[in-house]
């Protein structure tokens, strides 16, 4: 049959409706306002810009998009060769920030003979600069869907910040990223060349970073691993132990009191959200993605969800990964892989023996499949293992993935006393940039502050020269006041030519660590006991080989203050075995070892410090 050369009649009656996805939503708002000139409709032929319509739509002739709410925005209607041709019915009037989205038309009648500018990314001290020298500039914010690494209303909000001080206008565009990077600046140049008409267009050189009110717009939209949105998705099959597991592990979190925390489990969530599904494969599809949207919604504000269902499919699971990812959330998977038969042994409900005896119809693992993931972040077999050693598994994944750090309080239950309420990590933050012009105060910290620590603050003030920039200083957990140091330690330092004669010992206090910028403890040990009394502090607070190792794994031109935020975004474990062991009472080769030990570490650090 030849393919249709013009859209044929509507037929009567009306239309089927369709809710787009949002990348869908923001081509759609582009075609009707006549941004992706000279596209006009969706899947033109050799366009990236497409519909995926569902399948019982598919053939429909007329679909009316709508937008999440319903409100019809367009009819999209077969055209040749497979296109879409759309006909706006309303224009949306609601999200952040739209006042600023204005047509190609718009933009002409109301801000020409501007030189027009596309911003995809916050804009940099350098760029600011380049910007003020070209004069008034219409600064074309394209903000759609995954093109830009910030979110879109965080884009804007950079991009209107940054323009506080120039002569600029400010449009959001909604261009979305089509896939690949190629693709999308070539639609870029496309939708700016639009805009701009007769007036110039000119492209940043990508060079530099914010301002510090821009960058505090980055940090917020762009958390730290530990602090994103989270969901923690154990599957596997009835019995194998995800509700146990998920328990112990939202009671970790509870307890330390870092995060919150929903819980979603499997057979709760059938007694409410999901009351009167049945297990259908269907009816599970449709209680999975449940689950996953509000899990996703939790992860988008910031918290953590626990969901513990069977999910025994998984085109599903893909399903809720997508969107936590549209969420801008971690997803999280755990596979408690524990066999059928072990399952079927516990058999705690009684469930396994009717579904043998045939009285429950489509049971997982029985008469109903389960597909073993291929992408779980971590597998655990609860099989003859306590609940406390699979639980380690998955917190030392978490660990890995940056997303839980093995603080203290996770670690382990803490006691009364040791509680602490600590200042939450805003406030951290807001101290930060008061602080960012005062010299790096360096701390070490070791038992007695008598042997590794001095050997520490004396070796690192050599190191650093007369660097103005750090203030290295030290003190014991179990230190006392004013001893000198420890003779065999300082030969290794007089062998260097650093005098340790007016050094003396303090204890460590509170105030010591709460006025340090980085604390660097000689073992995990000393690491612990400072932060028992300073949980929040886990940010600053690395045992000396630890934070070497973060050093070794930044770019060399990451310093100073940089250095310890960045160590603390992507540190990892306080291992034991990166301690410097402790030389007191050893004899000179154990001092000897120690003092080569620290050198080799301090040589490391202290560079990239100053
Ligand atoms: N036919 C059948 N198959 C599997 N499981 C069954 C079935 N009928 C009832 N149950 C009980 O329901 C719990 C599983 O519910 P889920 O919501 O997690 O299942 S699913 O993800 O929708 O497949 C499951 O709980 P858990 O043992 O916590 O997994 C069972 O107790
Ligand atoms: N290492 C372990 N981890 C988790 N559960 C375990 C472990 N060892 C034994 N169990 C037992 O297995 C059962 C698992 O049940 P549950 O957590 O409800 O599983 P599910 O939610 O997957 O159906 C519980 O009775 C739990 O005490």
């Amino acid at each position: 049959m030849p393919e249709p050369t013009a859209a044929p009649a509507p037929s009567p009656g009306p239309a089927p409706q369709h809710c787009p996805t949002p990348r869908e939503l923001d081509d759609l708002e582009l075609l009707v306002t006549g941004a992706l000139a000279p596209l006009r409709g969706f899947d033109e032929p050799g366009s990236p810009v497409s519909l995926a319509l569902p399948a019982d739509l598919a053939d429909a002739d007329v679909v009316e998009l709508v937008d999440p709410e319903g409100l019809p925005l367009a009819r999209a209607t077969r055209g040749p060769a497979g296109s879409r041709v759309v006909e706006p019915l309303s224009r949306s009037e609601y999200g952040p920030f739209r006042r600023l989205h204005l047509s190609p038309v718009e933009v002409r009648a109301q801000h020409a003979g501007r030189t027009v500018v596309p911003v995809s990314d916050a804009l940099t001290v350098e760029q600011a600069a380049e910007l003020r020298a070209l004069g008034p500039v219409l600064l074309l914010t394209l903000c759609g869907t995954g093109l830009s690494a910030l979110s879109p209303v965080a884009l804007v909000r950079a991009t209107l910040t940054a323009a506080e001080d120039l002569d600029a206008v400010v449009v959001a565009v909604p261009l979305a990223s089509h896939g690949d990077a190629e693709t999308d600046h070539r639609l870029g140049v496309q939708v700016a060349a639009t805009y701009a008409g007769d007036d110039p267009v000119h492209g940043l050189r990508a060079d530099g970073e914010p301002d510090a009110r821009v960058a505090a717009i980055v940090e917020q939209d762009q958390p730290a691993p530990d602090e994103q949105g989270l969901v923690l998705f154990f599957t596997g099959l009835s019995g194998s132990g995800k509700s146990t597991l998920a328990r112990a592990l939202m009671d970790r979190l509870l307890e330390a009191g870092s995060r919150s925390v929903t819980s979603l489990d499997g057979d709760v969530v059938r007694r409410h959200l999901s009351a009167g599904l049945t297990f259908s494969k269907a009816d599970r599809e449709t209680n999975i993605r449940r689950i996953g949207w509000v899990a996703a919604e939790i992860s988008r504000h910031g918290g953590v969800a626990v969901c513990s269902p069977i999910a025994p499919f998984d085109e599903t699971r893909q399903q809720v990964r997508a969107m936590v990812d549209e969420a801008r959330g971690a997803f999280f998977l755990v596979h408690v892989a524990t066999p059928l038969e072990e399952c079927e042994r516990r058999d705690r409900k009684g469930l396994y023996a009717k579904a043998r005896r045939g009285e429950i119809p489509e049971f997982t693992g029985i008469s109903s499949p389960y597909e073993e993931p291929e992408d779980a972040d971590v597998r655990v077999d609860t099989t003859g293992r306590t609940i406390e050693a699979a639980l380690d598994d998955v917190l030392d994944a978490l660990d890995e993935a940056g997303l839980i750090p093995r603080t203290p309080e996770v670690e382990e239950p803490r006691n009364e006393e040791s509680r602490d309420h600590t200042p939450p990590v805003v406030e951290e933050r807001v101290q930060r940039a008061s602080r960012d012009q005062a010299p790096l105060n360096v701390l070490f910290v070791c038992t007695a502050n008598i042997c590794r620590s001095p050997y520490m603050e004396l070796r690192a003030r050599q190191l650093a020269g007369d660097s103005a920039t750090v203030r290295f200083t030290s003190a014991g957990t179990h230190g006392f006041d004013q001893h000198p140091m420890d003779p065999e330690m300082a030969t290794g330092l007089i062998a260097h030519g650093v005098d340790p004669a007016g050094f003396t010992s303090r204890p460590v206090s509170r105030q010591l660590v709460a006025a340090a910028d980085l604390v660097l403890t000689a073992e995990a040990a000393h690491r612990t006991i400072l932060l028992e009394d300073d949980p929040g502090g886990f940010r600053k607070i690395y045992t000396l080989g630890q934070f070497v190792e973060g050093v070794r794994r930044l770019p060399e031109d990451v310093r100073g203050r940089d250095l310890i935020e960045q160590v603390g975004r992507h540190r990892g474990n306080a291992d034991p075995a990166l301690d410097v062991q402790d030389p007191y009472r050893r004899g000179p080769e154990a001092a000897a070892a120690a003092s080569a030990h620290l050198d080799e570490l301090l040589a490391a650090a202290v560079d990239r410090l100053v």
